[in-house]
């Protein structure tokens, strides 16, 4: 595994919920020819199956939690492995939540080169998510849900940046721009890396 994906560069998408990663992260595979792994897109996946892990998971995520550690990883792994061979990188979006997360992304698979920190204010997010429930179907798109979202955010996924930021690869973005002007600067990140 370690050895498929060595070439290959690594970069944690960061920001709390409804602060624009995924909308920056489609735009990076259009420009750069990145795979797009979001952790969420991969549960909601395994809970559209309706298998008897997506049931498990669908509680969870209805609550606003974290999933398991494991599980996630697992499948973020599974699913860089079957891309290793045509992906020049990865955008690895919404993982880590909390410290651990990456800590154990690094045993198993390997070190990131970049840590893009798409950075919202608390009242963007929440009128960004609530607009997303209108039309996205997601079950945590809700206030109730959302306001849990954020708390967690704060409290687990901050310290990542703080964690990364000791290592100097992290890139803060401002996310309250508009689309394209995030993405410039998004773009500038990646360019530097070369
Ligand atoms: N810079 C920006 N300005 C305005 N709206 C934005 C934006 N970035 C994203 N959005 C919108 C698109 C979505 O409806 C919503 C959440 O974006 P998203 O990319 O799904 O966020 P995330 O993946 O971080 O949860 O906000
Ligand atoms: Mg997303």
């Amino acid at each position: 595994m370690a050895d498929k994906i060595k070439d290959a560069k690594i970069i944690f998408v960061v920001g709390g919920p409804g602060s624009g990663k995924g909308t920056q992260c489609e735009k990076v595979v259009a420009k750069y020819g990145y795979t797009h792994l979001s952790s969420g897109d991969l549960l909601r996946a395994e809970v559209a199956s309706g298998s008897e892990r997506g049931k498990t998971l669908q509680a969870i995520m209805q609550k606003g939690e974290l999933v398991p550690l494991d599980t996630v990883l697992d499948m973020i792994k599974d699913a860089m492995i079957a891309k290793a061979d045509v992906s020049k990188g990865f955008l690895i979006d919404g993982y880590p939540r909390e410290v651990k997360q990456g800590e154990e992304f690094e045993k198993k698979i390997g070190a990131p080169c970049l840590l893009l920190y798409i950075d919202a204010k608390g009242e963007t997010m929440v009128k960004r998510l609530m607009k997303r429930g209108e039309t996205s179907g997601r079950a945590d798109d809700n206030e109730e849900t959302i306001k849990k979202r954020l708390d967690l955010y704060y409290k687990a996924t901050e310290p990542v940046i703080t964690f990364y930021t000791s290592r100097g690869i992290v890139r803060k973005i401002d996310s309250e721009l508009p689309v394209d002007e995030v993405f410039g600067h998004v773009a500038k990140a990646i360019d530097d890396l070369k």
